[in-house]
């Protein structure tokens, strides 16, 4: 059986793809694709989980009308949002989106009762106002304390089509409840949030058989005979196992979508005082490995730049129109608190420009190309701590997920930046989700080969770096700007 399926649920859009090895190559079809986002509901933010399950029934159920009668699936999604379970295995309430406000103040609450420090000791983890930690914090008490099970959302999804509970580790990393040390949840968290540990799953390791996609759904949907595999459910940490191998070039990763997630891989966490201060995580990664990265605020705002222009231009066009636009004109501290989820992001970039004496960006091409400018600035910036905190100098920057579809980005990034840029693939995350797959499955040896076949697979695009004109002008106007601003763990 050579048919295996990954299940990648961004945060702006969702796909199945399949992927089989054709003569030592890996093959991508891209089975279905839909559209992800969280909606306003009374002044809270919600994904609608029932539509991303139902997503995935109807990809399955289309894999099935082309031919697949038994395959492998694995699920990976986004971070630290969560599903609450009764008794009976029901769901007790909408799931909340990463982006709701209610976590507003809730990190500083928590660090005056809690050392901010003694958590980052203990989990490693950045401090993100979204943290699973602060938002069961925020979360109702009583509901929270009568919950029979927690599960992650990749987690929740998987137990809908197996019905067996797990939270698997790279996800559940995110939470900022697990211990390094311990590799379990740490108890003094879950006391504190009045939590018990069977409350949640057991830690489950990428590449764990979950068994079969239960005979009720396959019988009412018709769908293939899908054996489930553990894979690394968060989607970044399915992501970085999609980055091609390099060869004798140090690396280091930026996964681009919704989130830019620039880190590198280590077999050891980093959680000392330096890499606290740089708010710098190390969310757990398959095989035993740590993913030490950063938060970049990403693509998320030439999505909402998009959707209040009403969707009238392609990524792509909004793209082409920047490379016409007037080069680092306008700045923005693209991790700014004020953009992790403004009531208007256009206005909220306007206005940032605004009140730094900057020019206003008018048009849409104005604003797509401030916003890249901006970004490959902030990857320069963060990309020097990275290097300082990890003692390795890097020498290729590889860049996978939508974001590497964007040729300005990417060329701005290698001329900011000053070394070449590796693009591709677009699909790393549903290539890392299927690695895990075929590991499991004896079709590949390791990660280490997987990465090989990847590289060969698909084509990477190079961006070599290009002369800024007056370079030195231009960094110190960004680093007056960016040191000036507070950032997303100020939240
Ligand atoms: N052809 C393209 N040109 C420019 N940008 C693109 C292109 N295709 C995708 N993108 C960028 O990739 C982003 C989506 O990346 P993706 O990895 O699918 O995000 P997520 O997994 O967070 O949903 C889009 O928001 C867009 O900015
Ligand atoms: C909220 C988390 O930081 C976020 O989920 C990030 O870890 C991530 O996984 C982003 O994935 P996208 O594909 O939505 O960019
Ligand atoms: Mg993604």
């Amino acid at each position: 059986m050579n048919n295996h399926i990954a299940v990648d649920i961004g945060a702006s859009s969702g796909r199945l793809v399949l992927g089989t090895l054709v003569d030592g190559s890996l093959k991508l079809e891209e089975l279905h694709r839909f559209s992800n986002g969280f909606t306003e509901q009374e002044g809270s933010c919600f994904w609608d989980i029932d539509y991303l399950f139902n997503e995935i029934i109807s990809g399955l159920h289309q894999a099935k009308t082309a031919g697949i009668t038994e395959c492998t699936i694995g699920i990976d999604t986004w971070a630290v949002d969560y599903v609450l379970l009764d008794a009976e295995g029901k769901r007790i309430r909408e799931v909340y989106a990463y982006r709701d406000r209610r976590t507003d103040g809730v990190m500083e609450e928590v660090g005056r009762l809690l050392s901010p420090e003694k958590v980052y000791a203990k989990t490693g983890i950045q401090q993100l106002s979204f943290n699973t930690l602060y938002q069961l914090y925020a979360h109702d008490r009583e509901e929270l304390e009568a919950a029979d099970q927690i599960l992650m959302v990749p987690d929740y999804l998987s137990y809908r089509l197996s019905g067996r509970k797990i939270n698997e580790v790279t996800n559940a990393s995110t939470m900022q409840l697990l211990n390094l040390a311990t590799r379990d949840f740490d108890p003094e968290l879950l006391s504190f949030l009045h939590l018990r540990r069977e409350q949640f799953a057991p830690l489950t390791e990428p590449g764990e058989d979950l068994g079969f996609i239960t005979a009720e759904l396959v019988q009412q949907y018709d769908l293939p005979q899908c054996r489930l595999i553990c894979a690394a459910t968060h989607d970044t940490a399915s992501a970085v196992l999609g980055v091609p191998a390099q060869q004798g070039r140090s690396s280091a990763y930026i996964s681009s979508g919704t989130w830019s997630l620039l880190g590198v891989e280590l077999d050891h966490p980093i959680n000392d005082s330096r890499a606290m201060a740089a708010n710098y995580t190390n969310e757990w990664g398959a095989y035993g490995t740590y993913r030490f990265l950063k938060n970049i605020m990403g693509l998320w705002l030439i999505q909402e730049v998009r959707r209040l222009d009403g969707g009238r231009y392609s990524f792509a066009e909004l793209a082409s129109m920047a490379a016409g636009s007037e080069g680092f004109r306008s700045l923005i501290p693209c991790n700014h608190p004020r953009f992790l989820n403004p009531d208007h992001m256009i206005e909220e970039i306007r206005q940032a420009c605004a009140e730094s004496g900057q020019p206003v960006p008018e048009t849409p091409g104005e604003l797509a190309r401030c916003i890249f400018d901006s970004l490959a600035l902030s990857y320069r910036s963060y990309l020097a701590e990275l290097e300082g905190l990890t003692g390795q100098g890097i020498e290729v920057l590889q860049i996978v997920g939508g974001g590497a579809n964007n040729e300005l980005l990417c060329q701005l990034t290698a001329d900011i930046i000053g070394r070449e840029v590796l693009a591709g693939p677009t699909e790393s995350t549903a290539l890392g989700n299927l690695a895990v797959q075929m590991i499991q499955s004896g079709r590949m040896a390791d990660i280490h080969e997987a990465r090989d076949v990847i590289g060969t697979s698909f084509a990477i695009k190079s961006y070599l770096p290009r002369p800024v004109p007056q370079l030195d002008q231009l960094l110190a106007r960004w680093d007056e700007l960016h040191s000036a601003a507070s950032t997303i763990e100020n939240i």
